[in-house]
């Protein structure tokens, strides 16, 4: 089952820029996929579509088999943290917890209770008194306690201290397992990332650049070093990535589904960090342009 599907997606919020364009993704059920990219490449945007906040100016999306923001019942299923956490500021603690309660039929008060409890929230304080992190983690435990088939979450760990980040993806994961949640989490942290995600969607400069299975992923990416040559004359089947030489050494990072066999080169694995940055890092040139005009 696809939690989100997307298909030539675009939005642009200015008649001449592109926030999104062409996207086309397919995220499987069950899995916590990571959204990678720089600032501005478009991940809050296509959260806010998945979400239904948005509507695409052209292309469609698919979020739990209907379309985002389309009724009451497509409401219940998605879960969406945004980035400012937006809470109401007059509003106590335990009101947003009955607020939630009385908006979703499957809120879970027990989860929601123990989680505020653990984290400490003074249920009688008013969510404009609340820091930063402490905001964050009231939002985060209402999008749990809602129990959606798909969670969306923008950047949900940035304000929280390091103990509380692994405090919630801990909590995260349990709910992933307990409940059959989906996650599609955006984030800089690719070290949180590459604890709890088994799925990445990587987007640079409005486009997909990347997605599929982590572990698939690192299966089929290489990085290659030897001494320095042409990097024209690799096998079919074979992609650059990203290339980089010096004097003497090429290093290459590449995608390959075979086995690569040329004693020229030494093969080295990536780990999920040095693939997001590989991808992150092409050269300009061989980018999408910045701006899709037209
Ligand atoms: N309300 C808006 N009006 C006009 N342009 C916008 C609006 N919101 C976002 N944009 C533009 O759309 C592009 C994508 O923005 P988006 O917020 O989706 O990026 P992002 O990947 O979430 O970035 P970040 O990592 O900084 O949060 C950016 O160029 C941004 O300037």
């Amino acid at each position: 089952m696809t939690v989100l599907r997307a298909t030539n997606l675009g939005l642009r919020y200015t008649k001449r820029r592109w926030a999104l364009a062409g996207c086309e993704l397919d995220v499987p059920a069950g899995h916590v996929a990571g959204l990678v990219g720089p600032n501005g490449a478009g991940k809050s945007t296509l959260l806010n579509l998945a979400a239904g906040m948005l509507r695409p100016t052209e292309g469609t999306i698919e979020v739990c088999g209907g379309i985002p923001g389309s009724g009451t019942d497509q409401l219940a299923k998605v879960g969406y943290v945004a980035q400012n956490t937006p809470l109401y500021a007059g509003l106590t603690v335990a009101e947003h917890l009955r607020l939630g309660a009385s908006l979703n039929p499957r809120w879970d008060a027990d989860l929601a209770r123990r989680r505020i409890e653990r984290i400490g929230l003074d249920p009688n304080q008013a969510a404009g008194r609340l820091s930063g992190g402490q905001r964050a983690q009231l939002a985060l435990t209402i999008g749990i306690a809602k129990r959606p088939e798909l969670l969306l979450l923008d950047e949900p760990v940035a304000a929280l201290d390091p103990l509380a980040r692994r405090d919630f993806l801990r909590d995260l994961m349990e709910a992933v397992a307990e409940q059959g949640l989906s996650v599609l989490m955006s984030s800089h942290l690719i070290a949180d990332l590459e604890r709890v995600c088994d799925y990445l969607v990587v987007l640079v400069d409005s486009r997909v650049r990347l997605t599929g299975e982590v572990e698939n992923l690192l299966a089929v990416h290489h990085r290659l070093s030897g001494p320095r040559r042409d990097v024209d004359d690799l096998p079919d089947g074979q992609r650059i990535v990203s290339a980089r030489h010096t004097d003497r050494q090429t290093t290459l990072c590449v995608r390959s589904e075979n086995a690569l066999f040329d004693p020229l080169w030494t093969v080295g694995e990536l780990t999920l960090e040095d693939l997001v940055l590989e991808y992150l890092s092409t050269p300009e040139a061989t980018r999408p342009a910045l701006e899709v005009l037209r």
